[in-house]
């Protein structure tokens, strides 16, 4: 039986979308106080689970039932917490895709990467391929190599997260989304700098938000309460346009 893809219906809506990241503590509590803080997309955080067993994993996708599910499986060269086997990583997203509205793979793993968004692709789940740098944001023509080379890899929405050290590195993401033509692209700028780019990269056309709900994962991010007032506050459509879809 088709299943609707309820990330896509979102997505459909134009408007900017906010994500929680989750690993497996407490699952069933977290998800419960997720959908009635009314969280659009739940990003399970799957290297950072404490099992990665197929019954473990597809339990915890199971407990976050009715809400767009995102699975991420960051590799360590990402700065994720995958550091097992290439095949096994590839298991799980295949595990998974069935189960899931999108994952999010790395351009970088080439050895698992076509074969990612091929799982997603044929259980009509979206496939991000991303690129993250902790360290420094590159210069456009580097980014925009990699925005090419993700697209190309097919892509549905192309994820580029670098640490920005000054404002010339907000302006150099801002540019990316601004040229980004017809390629759907979330385009983060992390770090304390980047932190306005959390709640206004969204005005330039970033898909999604991520945010957390209890210990900061990553610096510059604002919790969901904090962006979900932010986003609120600068996109009046927000709540208006979807109401229609969350009901
Ligand atoms: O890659 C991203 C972006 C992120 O690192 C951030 O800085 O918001 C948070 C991660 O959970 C997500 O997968």
């Amino acid at each position: 039986m088709p299943r609707m893809n309820s990330m896509r219906a979102l997505l459909d809506l134009d408007l900017p979308l906010i994500a929680v990241s989750f690993a497996d503590e407490d699952s069933e509590r977290a998800a419960a106080e997720a959908r009635s803080a009314g969280v659009d997309v739940a990003e399970l955080r799957i290297d950072r689970f404490a099992r990665t067993d197929v019954g473990h994993v597809r339990e915890q996708v199971g407990a976050f039932a009715g809400l767009p599910v995102l699975a991420t499986v960051r590799s360590a060269a990402e700065g994720g917490g995958w550091s097992g086997a290439e095949e096994a990583r590839l298991e799980l997203f295949r595990e998974v895709a069935p189960l899931v509205d999108a994952v999010d793979v790395e351009l970088s793993s080439r050895e698992v990467v076509a074969d990612v968004i091929a799982a997603a692709h044929a259980h009509d789940a979206l496939a991000i391929v991303s690129y993250h740098n902790f360290d420094h944001t590159p210069d456009i023509a580097e980014l925009d190599r990699i925005a090419r080379s993700a697209k190309e890899a097919g892509a549905d929405i192309v994820k580029i997260s670098t640490m920005a050290t000054n404002a010339a590195d907000l302006k150099v993401l801002a540019s990316l989304l601004v040229n980004a033509g017809d390629t759907e692209m979330i385009v983060i700028a992390m770090g304390e700098i980047g932190t306005a780019s959390r709640i206004f990269f969204p005005a330039l056309g970033s898909r999604l938000t991520y945010t957390f709900i209890g210990h900061q994962p990553t610096s510059g991010q604002l919790d969901y309460a904090e962006t979900s007032r932010l986003i609120r506050r600068f996109y009046p459509e927000y709540d208006r346009r979807k109401g229609g879809v969350d009901a």
